[in-house]
């Protein structure tokens, strides 16, 4: 058919979850993407150590690349505290309009462009002071610049924790490198496996020490 996979799996959601229930929703696209169709959401398995981190975070702006079908941001949203915020980036129109169609989460909010030029505008034009919490899962050559650029703005400050998607896959071998060598960062790996599937890998956690 002509309705792409994103489609297929919002298809789904509004078929299987319950509105305004993010839990029913988390299961529907697991269940679909485990069963029917693999998509490159963060899954069930790394999702309980994204949910585990977030929490221990208690952040009031969290900040994630790469939206996708919004799972991740469904994920987050569903444990913030009262009045916290999620800026979301994606640079895929289809995606972003996929994103606003599956739940228009309250404090969710979808910036579309690419993550450099999101990230450039966060300050002026979205009255960013520094981010909390940062999910960084949208293109694994865009980790480390994006990384180097959000410190460079001061968009870091001291304790905020940035959790990375597919370190080990696909791989971001020189933002790996980078944040476990640089004194900048206390860093902790995560073991895991790629969603949905047996492959290893795994979430890297940097909190910036300011
Ligand atoms: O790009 C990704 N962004 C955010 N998360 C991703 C993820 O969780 C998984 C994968 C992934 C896909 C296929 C595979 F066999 C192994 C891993 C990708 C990815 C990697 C290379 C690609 F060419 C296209 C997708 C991404
Ligand atoms: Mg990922």
């Amino acid at each position: 058919s002509s309705r792409s996979k994103e489609q297929r799996i919002l298809d789904f959601v509004l078929k299987h979850a319950v509105p305004g229930d993010p839990t029913s929703v988390l299961n529907a696209i697991d269940k679909y993407c485990s069963q029917q169709e693999w998509a490159m959401n963060v899954g069930d398995e790394k999702g309980l150590i994204l949910d585990r981190v977030l929490q221990e975070a208690s952040p009031s702006l969290v900040l994630e690349l790469g939206t996708y079908c919004w799972y991740s941001a469904v994920r987050m949203a569903r444990l913030l505290k009262q009045g916290a915020q999620i800026l979301t980036v994606e640079f895929n129109r289809n995606n972003a309009d996929i994103a606003h169609q599956i739940l228009q989460f309250a404090g969710v909010q979808v910036l579309e462009g690419s993550s450099e030029e999101v990230i450039r505008q966060l300050q002026k034009k979205h009255a960013v002071d520094t981010v909390d919490f940062i999910f960084i899962d949208h293109w694994k050559d865009r980790y480390l610049p994006d990384t180097k650029l959000m410190e460079e703005l001061g968009l870091l400050r001291k304790g905020t924790v940035i959790l990375a998607d597919n370190v080990i896959f696909p791989g971001a071998p020189d933002y790996l490198q980078y944040v476990r060598s640089s004194p900048k960062y206390d860093c902790t790996y995560y073991p895991s496996h790629l969603e949905y599937l047996d492959a290893e890998d795994g979430l890297e956690k940097a909190v910036y020490k300011g």
